[in-house]
């Protein structure tokens, strides 16, 4: 069954939009770049806007068709809808806003508790208060646990982290990755910010001039030339998913294991006890510019991260190539076209990625 089925056409002005997507479950991110249709593309979704043509389909319901002139309203679509500003009712308090949307749900049908969102989105303290009276990021967890509590079927969100700290985002994500795979809610996310977006998802929608220009994993998107050019000035990142496999207090060292890549992979990061537990599951960013290569594993080096693996694209840019290497899983890495050349670094090419212990951020 197919959690959101579309088409959609589009015109505004000089903007044209025509889009397909299509997904069943879990997280699914739309990138782009300013412009690209986004916030359109869930407008009409959710029903802000009307199509020129197409329809939409959630749980094989058709809440859009023009050909059969089918209009469902937006409160008709159970669609939980966080806008990129939030949008909350300035004149009631964060538990009345919170609770508008439930009385639309049956009774006995709602699967998200309200204390458990509350205690889980650290609303508490926030719920007599006013919306004027929260910051940005507060007033952004207030909106995405109003959108949970209508027990959607889908979750559309429009950038939801712009206007949230580190520290915020951090605690968000995860939370929202729980929801999708306790709940099963299939979740929409727009962003134009790659590396948030990878925390939460691989799976990614590329749009740009109004058009879907890729679908897919994130790495295989990234071997296509036309789709790293879409991405680059977006932050390209690894995002590699671990688990904590031990602490070593005595040299300062967490090992980390990905047991996902065709092979065991150990790597080492400085001692990450604040946050991680051993067996725990993270998210970790490694920026393609902070790994280097060479031809041979290289002893006595300061560099604990040393991974061998093969060069399976090679792809040019004006003053930076990029190569793909799949080391057990595909590690993007950003050299310059002299080092390119000096290292006769082609597709096929046996090599070492090193990092160091420092350079792997963990997400979450
Ligand atoms: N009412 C309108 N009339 C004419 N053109 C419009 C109208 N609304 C939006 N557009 C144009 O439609 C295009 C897509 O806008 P949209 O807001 O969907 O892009 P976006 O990808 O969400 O961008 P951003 O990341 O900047 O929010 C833009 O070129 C915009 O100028």
């Amino acid at each position: 069954m197919h959690a959101l089925s579309a088409h959609l056409k589009s015109k505004k002005g000089n903007f044209s939009l025509d889009i397909e997507v299509d997904f069943i479950k879990g997280i699914t991110g739309i990138f782009g770049p300013s412009g690209a249709g986004k916030t359109t593309l869930l407008h009409l979704l959710v029903g802000l806007e009307r199509p020129d043509e197409g329809f939409v389909e959630i749980d094989e319901a058709r809440m859009v068709d023009t050909s059969k002139k089918i209009w469902e309203p937006a409160r008709n679509r159970k669609i939980g809808y966080v806008f990129q500003e939030g949008r909350l009712f300035p004149h009631m308090t964060v538990r009345k806003n919170l609770l508008f949307a439930t009385p639309y749900v049956l009774k006995g049908k709602q699967v998200i508790e309200f204390e458990e969102l509350v205690g889980l989105l650290e609303l508490n303290d926030l719920l007599d208060k006013r919306p004027k009276q929260l910051s940005g990021g507060e007033k952004q967890r207030v909106a995405i646990g109003r959108a949970l509590l209508s027990s959607p079927k889908l979750l559309l969100m429009d950038e939801p982290f712009s206007s949230l700290d580190v520290k915020l985002r951090r605690q968000i994500i995860p939370y929202l990755i729980k929801i999708n795979q306790k709940f099963k809610i299939p979740m929409l996310v727009v962003s134009h910010d790659l590396p948030d977006l990878l925390s939460l998802t691989r799976e990614l929608f590329l749009l740009k001039n109004g058009r879907v220009v890729g679908h897919g994993n994130y790495l295989d998107l990234v071997e296509e030339e036309s789709m790293l050019d879409v991405m680059r000035g977006a932050g390209l990142m690894n995002v590699i998913p671990f688990k904590v496999e031990s602490h070593d207090q005595k040299n300062g060292i967490t090992i980390l294991s990905n047991k996902d890549a065709h092979k065991e992979i150990r790597v080492e990061r400085e001692l990450i006890t604040d946050c991680c537990l051993v067996g725990d599951e993270m998210n970790v960013s490694l920026r393609p510019k902070d790994i280097a290569l060479t031809l041979e594993e290289i002893p006595n080096i300061s560099i604990r991260n040393q991974l061998p693996g093969t060069i399976i694209k090679v792809i040019q840019k004006e003053n930076r190539n990029y190569c793909l290497v799949d080391v057990g899983f595909k590690l993007l890495v950003s050299i310059t076209h002299a080092s390119q050349m000096k290292m006769n670094l082609t597709e096929g090419k046996k090599v070492w990625c090193l990092f160091k212990s420092m350079a792997l951020q963990i997400n979450i």
